[in-house]
């Protein structure tokens, strides 16, 4: 008798089997959620199906489940890690809201290392103290060329994902190569990195604002969490705004966690009305942390004069 991919499927959800977490996600109809293989659930037969990709599972409507949180689960190398978002879902999001999250991107060891890595000095190349420029409170830095390589991987490979939302909301022909966009800003006289690192503790807050370090401006950026709301932290919420033509200006917050990231409008999107396209103009900032630490990875595509 020959075993068939669902029922070797379904034996690893009997089992519990973590070693199948990442392989498949098992959708149960009747709750209306998305597990990994090793979630202590006892779904029937009947009513579980199986997805190959975690993106299929949610384009087929299914949320993650609240107890095996499967949309925490991160393996894999970065490439696959990129692969396995749907970006089509993602280009909605940004067209929409001007932000999309894209997941978790990182471990919690990758979190863990960039944190302790706030404290090498020679990873950066300034030290902002965000009081002095009133900019909130709180402090961050940026690094210095060569990024870290996990830094300079996320930069690279960001970009290259995002790059064709950015040509949709321009018109401008960016390069699809990050390498070959980095030479674009040198001829404006931006060279100096932008990938930075934010640190808060209590009572830190980050002001509303934008990225914009001189007349190269690429339209998305992304920012990642690296500390667990709840846990390292509590407030501190990621909020943007955004400013349409004679109107107030609309609120949004994005929950994010650790690991996970968001991309988002730098300056003007594009928007549809119903009398055709305008720009908004977007803005972000992180509210109060009532307590604990929360640090942040930021990464913006153009560099600084
Ligand atoms: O700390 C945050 O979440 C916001 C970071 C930020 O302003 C940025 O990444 O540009
Ligand atoms: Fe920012």
């Amino acid at each position: 008798m020959s075993t068939t991919i669902d029922e070797m499927r379904w034996k690893a959800v009997v089992a519990r089997d973590a070693r199948a977490n990442g392989q498949f996600w098992s959708c149960v109809r009747t709750t209306g959620v998305y597990c990994l293989p090793s979630c202590a659930g006892r779904p029937k037969r009947e009513n579980v199906i199986f997805a190959a990709r975690r993106a299929d599972a949610e384009r087929a409507g299914f949320r993650p489940c609240k107890r095996c949180r499967p949309d925490r689960f991160v393996s894999g190398n970065l490439s696959e890690r990129l692969g396995a978002i749907d970006w089509s879902r993602v280009t909605t999001d940004l067209n929409q809201n001007g932000w999309a999250s894209l997941g978790r991107i990182l471990n919690d060891s990758e979190c863990a290392d960039l944190i302790d890595n706030y404290d090498t000095p020679d990873c950066y190349r300034s030290t902002v103290h965000m009081r002095r420029h009133s900019f909130g409170e709180g402090e961050y830095k940026y690094f210095s060329y060569p990024l870290p390589p996990l830094v300079a991987e996320l930069r690279t490979k960001l970009y290259a994902a995002i790059v064709p939302v950015a040509r949709a909301w321009t018109g401008q022909t960016y390069p699809a190569d990050h390498a070959d966009y980095r030479r674009q800003c040198k001829a404006k006289g931006q060279t100096r990195p932008t990938p930075l690192i934010l640190k808060y503790g209590p009572g830190d807050y980050n002001r509303l604002h934008q990225d914009l370090y001189g007349d190269e401006v690429f339209p998305i950026q992304i920012a990642i969490l690296l500390s667990q709301p709840g846990k390292d932290f509590d407030g501190g919420e990621f909020v943007m705004t955004e400013q349409s033509p004679r109107k107030q200006s609309r609120a949004m917050v994005a929950p994010l966690e650790k690991g996970f990231a968001i991309a988002f409008a730098v300056n003007e999107r594009p928007k549809e009305g119903a009398r055709g396209t305008y720009k908004v103009k977007m803005r972000h900032g992180v509210s109060e942390i009532r307590s604990g630490s929360r640090y942040c990875l930021g990464i913006i595509f153009h560099n600084a004069i």
